[in-house]
């Protein structure tokens, strides 16, 4: 019997959707499935790497660009040939994308892969229900994204009412028929609808999207500069991204004044901070989306270097001035005292 294709599942959705969510609850509830990953980050730094690091024996990490025009069909190949190979032992594959990647791209990218042990498992996207309205008012990209889904992701729930959620299903409905919508908390999608799904791979790639592929046609302008890129503007034009590595401890309150007080555009923060606040010298985790602000507490590695990693994303923003402000966020030294520093940290602090 012919070996069983290894599917590719594709995870799109915005800036803070979800992505890494969902791929840490996969990796946490695979049940048997062994997943190889491959994440995209459009920083120089990938967090997203780190943050699935320690879950996943298999993974292919790519930063500083977008996967759906930094790499060629070639080179998603290369990334794809080091996960599933004649002697590999990975069930499926999940593709993270950027927040600002271009699905479409990245399903050319998959069904153009001549590796014979793959197959196109589908596109899930990720939508983050409390930014929807305003993240589709500011992207009208983002529904072409969710029209071309095989799955929707409607995450967030939890941040809003039954009646907005409702809307957000019907919108989601209205733009993709097809796909099933999913309401979730943090990601916890049922593992078997996407394993399920992906074995469907053994008839052959799926090419459900494909179909709206050929037809889609978005009526913007080619802004990318690519010619493989197709002929539509990418979420990803006029955005900046900064990549911060701080060596000098962060001082906690003026990084809540930066947070609080973000440059107008300045959308999405993630990555690790060090406080090197007396009793608070754990490795802060770091997320915020739009308004919302969050720190998580975790532990560093034996022998890391406790520095602050964040990549900052936004748009409209200049990144010196970004860069500097987070230089000036650095402590001249460490805080051996002054605990009540930390208020402003700990208001945002949820545990895990
Ligand atoms: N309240 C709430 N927060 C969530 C939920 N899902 C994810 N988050 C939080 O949203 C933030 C962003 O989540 P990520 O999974 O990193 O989002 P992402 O799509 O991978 O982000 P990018 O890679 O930057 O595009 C994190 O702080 C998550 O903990 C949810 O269902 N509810």
């Amino acid at each position: 019997m012919a070996k069983r294709l290894i599917p590719v599942i594709l995870v799109a959705g915005f800036l803070g959707s979800g992505k890494t969510t969902l791929l840490n609850h996969l990796l946490r509830n695979n049940r048997g499935v062994r997943i190889g990953v491959v994440v995209n980050d459009f920083g120089s730094v990938n967090i997203d790497s780190m943050m699935v690091a320690g879950q996943v024996d298999s993974m292919v990490s790519l930063s500083n660009g977008c996967l759906c025009c930094a790499v060629d069909v070639s080179e998603m190949d290369e990334m794809l040939d080091r996960l599933a190979h004649p002697r590999s032992d990975i069930d499926v594959i999940v593709v993270e994308a950027s927040g600002l990647a271009e699905p479409r791209n990245m399903v050319r990218l998959v069904l153009g892969s001549e590796n014979p042990h793959i197959g196109y498992g589908g596109l899930v996207v990720t939508v983050d229900a409390a930014e929807f309205e305003d993240s589709r008012a500011r992207h009208p990209e983002l529904d072409l994204h969710v029209r071309m889904a095989d799955l929707v992701v409607l995450n967030k729930i939890d941040r809003i009412a039954e009646a907005e959620r409702d809307r957000a299903v019907a919108v989601v409905a209205e733009l993709n028929d097809r796909a099933p919508v999913l309401c979730t908390e943090h990601g916890r999608v049922d593992p078997r609808l996407l394993f399920d799904e992906a074995a469907r791979a053994d008839d052959g790639p799926r090419q459900l999207s494909l179909d709206e592929l050929l037809t889609e046609t978005d009526g913007h302008d080619h802004a990318c500069g690519d010619a493989a890129c197709g002929d539509h503007s990418h979420l990803h034009d006029g955005y900046d991204s900064v990549s911060f590595v701080g060596e000098r401890p962060m001082d906690p309150r003026a990084l809540i004044a930066f947070l609080e007080n973000r440059p107008p555009g300045l959308y999405r923060v993630k990555g690790f901070v060090h406080f090197a606040v007396a009793g608070h010298r754990q490795k802060y985790l770091l997320q915020a989306v739009g308004p919302h602000i969050r720190f998580e507490r975790t532990g560093w590695a034996r022998g890391e270097p406790r520095t602050t990693t964040l990549v900052l994303i936004g748009w409209g923003i200049d990144p010196d001035a970004v860069a500097h402000r987070l230089e000036e966020c650095t402590a001249v030294q460490e805080h051996e005292s002054g605990a009540e520093a930390m208020t402003g940290v700990h208001r945002y602090v949820v545990s895990n």
